[in-house]
């Protein structure tokens, strides 16, 4: 019969192990001896998903196990009934959401006052993220259990003090939980010290986790050597009732605290290793062996089940660590900031002392160059190695490569440099581009050994690939850039103009074809605008509006004719333009090939034909422009003026009868003027038809530019710079006076059909031989353009009036004709001169030098022959001068028509007679109405 104290007790223990039951976080379940459900704990009903327990009561608790599991219940059941301790690990899915779980689960017998198993307890322990380092706990807490049950005599007492403990731990968790343990333990046991160790990273030495020591926390030491905890940690439960002094002489810490007894158990992990063990000491003999090893078996369980949960928050964290460290070494930055990054998470991910990542040298196989290198400490400047008999080696081609340990002497070729460091293991990986192809390595080096771990190898080809991709994609950078160069080369240099303009035409971009055409520079180009090079004529505006027009309806443009004006000068620049909108629509790529110096050919070329066409009108003329014969003051007054005009741009208006010389005059004062170099080009109004007078005067355009080839100039372009004789001016037709007097005044004129204004810089001399100040007043000439013409008059006065230059103008004619047709003729007989010079002469000079011609051309000797012509004419030299000049002149005309039977053109025609062109005496023909009618009436 119990005495009534430990009756006090069990009833105690009794109230608090349902206490315990219902507040321990493990599923615990009350069955009867034949393993029928009679309640269970809440933790139970939630961690199972159960609403109601109700009907689950009396239900068999062994048949809510399937297959073997349902086997291992069952025995566990009977185990229990045998009063040791039932377990096993099942798979059990929750009720509701089905959630597979692994289950640990113990069954022991719960004693009666007899001391014999009256219920059973089955308690159940979620083991599914813990399953394997659990089991190996649960195995030892099985073990334990089993000793316990089998062993303990007061099973209340134990009871008791296990609650004592539980309630001082079970609500700690981490950090705290090892020190209010080791202060449950001391307090509960009743015993002077209590501690926990842990294994070391080393594998082979203990450090005390908490430890709890004559009423307070001890501070960390290292478990020592050759004591009782060494035995411990091999695996065994040490108990030492009493005489540890005795026993462990060598051990300093026990004789210092001066312990009698000891009792510790190995704390064993999932694997079944043992990571640490839990010792109590006391100053006193500890005499129940059974009562401390349970108790302390089953502490250590749960310190074992709590390093695991440690273990494994250590791992999380870590492997987050590890994961930052992958997301830090492997962002956004790039090229050398990224390897430095990279190889300094890397080393900080996986723990090791050195990191580092090359690529071979360009070229070779066997030399590689660091891109980054860490050293625990900071980054070494890169450096380039050869490979042969590296760790290295193997790697680059292909290989990953561990040297746990001993690197030094693995590699001893390089012993010397791996010892500076300190290298005691290496690990490394080849970086391959896509295809494969080895681009170089990334490695870790470390003063410790390295272990062969399949995680960190993961991590490790994770930061590989990112380093591999990295130096792709650097080599693609590079490639991109020297395509650029060349591009930005071959853009630059190429010897056709290229221009990128914005849709406002803002230059973008331009190449140096394209700088030295418009003339600017390159700090120009950005702020320049394509349409400033456009002058504003209207045939440029024309021609730029068409380009722009064929621009905006996204059409091609090709080979369009612009002209500009060079941006540093003005000067004219003809491009031939074409230009294609880019694909994004933001821009236009223009290219233009500079044709100023063809265009300016093709005009000059233009201008020189035109000239030439001039020019041999003119050596057809045979002038003689020097050889203004004559002395008489009439003369040498004109001479005079001719002088004083001819430095002068003034326009000059010569006027005189026909044939007095008024071209010669004309031409003199061009000779003498700075222009002498320049064309002087004539014009006689009144030999062309007057529809075509204005095209001849200011030429005609045939379209557009393409048409330059085949344009017209008109004699104003031909004369520009040089000198215009516009003889015959008094029959320019009304209409054509207007434009003529704004070339006058402007200097500028169109072209027919064109819109291009022309501007040019020409001398005009004027011939007539009307009397245009009578005409204007008339009203058949403009005053204005009159007056414009009059600037600087020049009069030539007809031969009749200064008959003083008769002889000397008849001797130089005779000279001058003689010398042409091989004659010699030396006299002139005294009568034909009497006569030359009593003729009224009404063709002028210009008759006179063709009456001399025929003379000298019948002349047979050395005297100058009397031509019939000049007797018959000498005859009616005293009518003639009863007649106007007009008359005078009319008579003549039809004289000498009558003569040549009313040929006009020929050798032997009238013109020819008369030394006119046949155009001109047709005009003259028609101005003085006289037709072959007349004759013949
Ligand atoms: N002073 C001169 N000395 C020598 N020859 C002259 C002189 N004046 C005129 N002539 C010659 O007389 C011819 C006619 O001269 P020119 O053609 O200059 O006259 P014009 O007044 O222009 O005639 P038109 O009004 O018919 O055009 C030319 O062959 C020219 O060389």
């Amino acid at each position: 019969m119990a005495s009534p104290d430990l009756e006090e007790a069990l009833r105690r223990s009794e109230e608090l192990a349902a206490r315990l039951i219902e507040s321990s976080r493990d599923c615990i379940k009350v069955l009867d001896l034949n393993g029928h459900l009679l309640s269970m704990n809440a933790h139970g009903m939630t961690a199972l998903e159960i609403c109601d327990f109700g009907p689950l009561v009396g239900s068999p608790w062994i048949e809510f196990w399937d297959g073997q599991d349902r086997e291992q219940a069952r025995a566990a059941v009977e185990e229990a009934r045998q009063g040791r301790v039932g377990r096993f690990t099942g798979f059990f899915a929750t009720a509701q959401t089905k959630t597979p779980k692994w289950w640990d689960v113990s069954v022991t017998a719960i004693l009666g006052k007899d001391g014999k198993p009256e219920q059973l307890l089955a308690i159940s322990r979620d083991v599914t993220r813990l399953k394997e380092a659990e089991q190996a706990i649960q195995q030892a807490y099985g073990r334990l259990e089993q000793q316990v049950a089998a062993r303990t005599r007061d099973l209340a007492q134990t009871g008791l003090v296990l609650r004592q403990i539980v309630e001082g731990v079970e609500s700690k968790i981490g950090e705290q939980f090892f020190p209010s343990l080791v202060q449950q333990l001391a307090t509960a046991l009743g015993v002077d010290y209590a501690y926990v160790s842990e294994l070391r990273e080393d594998g082979i030495s203990f450090r005390s986790r908490a430890g709890w020591g004559k009423g307070q926390p001890l501070p960390q030491f290292d478990v020592p050597a050759h004591g009782p905890c060494e035995t411990v940690l091999t695996r065994k439960c040490v108990h030492h009732p009493d005489q540890l002094r005795e026993l462990y002489p060598h051990v300093q810490l026990i004789q210092d605290i001066g312990v009698e007894s000891y009792c510790g158990v190995p704390i064993v992990d999932g694997s079944d290793r043992v990571i640490g063990h839990l010792a109590i000491m006391d100053s006193k003999p500890m005499l129940d062996p059974v009562r401390t090893t349970s108790t302390l078996g089953i502490f250590a369980m749960r310190a074992a089940a709590e390093f695991e949960r440690l273990r494994f928050e250590r791992a999380l964290c870590k492997s987050d660590l590890t994961l930052r460290k992958i997301d830090e070494g492997t962002a956004a930055t790039t090229g050398a900031d990224f390897f430095n990054s990279l190889v300094k998470s890397l080393a900080e991910a996986l723990q090791t002392r050195y990191a580092f990542v090359s690529k071979f040298v360009s070229g070779s196989h066997t030399r590689v160059r660091t891109l980054a290198f860490w050293h625990g400490d900071g980054f070494l400047d890169n450096f380039e190695y050869d490979l042969p008999h590296t760790p290295c080696e193997r790697v680059l081609a292909g290989e990953v490569c561990l040297f746990p340990e001993k690197v030094q002497d693995l590699f001893p070729e390089h012993r010397e440099d791996l010892a500076k460091l300190g290298v005691e293991s290496y690990l490394a990986i080849p970086v391959s581009d896509r295809s494969g192809a080895v681009m170089g390595h990334l490695a870790v080096m470390d003063t410790k050994p390295m272990h062969d771990d399949p995680r960190v190898l993961s991590v490790f080809k994770i930061f590989g690939v990112r380093a591999g991709a990295e130096l792709e994609r650097e080599r693609l950078d590079t490639r991109l850039k020297e395509n650029e160069e060349r591009l930005r080369d071959l853009f630059d240099e190429a010897p056709i103009a290229y221009v990128h303009e914005g849709l406002d035409t803002r230059f973008l971009r331009a190449n140096r074809a394209a700088m030295r055409s418009l003339g600017i520079t390159p700090e120009e180009v950005n702020g320049t605008y394509g349409r400033s090079f456009i002058p504003d004529t209207p045939d440029a505006q024309r021609r730029l509006k068409e380009a722009f027009d064929s621009v905006g309806r996204g059409a091609d443009t090709s080979g369009v004719v612009l002209e500009l004006r060079r941006k540093d000068n003005g000067k004219p620049l003809w491009i031939q333009w074409w230009s294609k909108p880019d694909p994004s629509g933001t821009y236009t790529r223009t290219m233009f090939v500079d044709i100023t110096e063809r265009v300016l050919m093709e005009q000059e070329k233009a201008r020189l034909e035109a000239q030439n066409v001039y020019l041999q009108e003119e050596i057809k003329g045979a002038h003689n422009f020097e050889e203004l014969i004559g002395s008489s003051t009439s003369l040498r007054k004109v001479l005079k003026n001719v002088e004083r005009v001819a430095p002068t741009d003034s326009t000059v208006l010569i006027t005189g009868e026909t044939g007095t010389g008024k071209e010669l005059i004309a031409r003199a004062v061009h000779n003498l003027s700075p222009r002498k170099d320049r064309p002087l080009v004539k014009v006689n109004c009144a030999a062309i038809p007057a529809g075509l007078i204005e095209s001849e005067l200011f030429g005609h355009e045939k379209g557009a530019f393409t048409g330059a080839l085949t344009k017209k100039m008109g004699r104003f372009e031909v004369a520009d710079k040089g000198t215009i004789f516009l003889d015959e001016i008094g029959d320019l037709p009304l209409d054509l006076q207007s434009k003529l007097l704004r070339v006058l005044q402007e200097g500028e004129f169109e072209r027919v059909g064109g819109t291009q204004t022309f501007k040019v810089k020409v001398r005009v001399i004027a011939a007539t031989n009307r009397d245009l100040a009578q005409q204007s007043k008339a009203g058949q000439y403009r005053p204005d353009l009159y007056y414009r013409l009059n600037v600087f008059p020049i009069h030539l006065p007809p031969l009749r009036e200064r008959e003083s230059d008769i002889p000397l103008l008849v001797q130089y004619f005779v000279r001058k004709f003689a010398a042409n047709f091989g004659k010699k003729i030396d006299r002139i007989p005294e009568r034909m001169m009497t006569a030359f010079q009593r003729y009224p002469w009404p063709g002028n000079i210009r008759e006179l030098e063709h009456v001399i011609e025929r003379a000298v051309i019948l002349s047979e000797g050395p005297e100058l022959e009397p031509i019939e012509w000049l007797s018959s004419s000498d005859g009616k030299a005293g009518q003639a001068k009863t007649h106007t000049l007009q008359e005078a002149e009319r008579q003549h005309i039809v004289d000498v028509l009558e003569q040549t039977s009313w040929r006009v053109s020929g050798p032997k025609g009238a013109a020819a007679v008369l030394g006119l062109k046949p155009t001109t005496l047709e005009a003259k023909m028609k101005k003085l109405g006289i037709e072959r009618k007349h004759r013949e009436a």
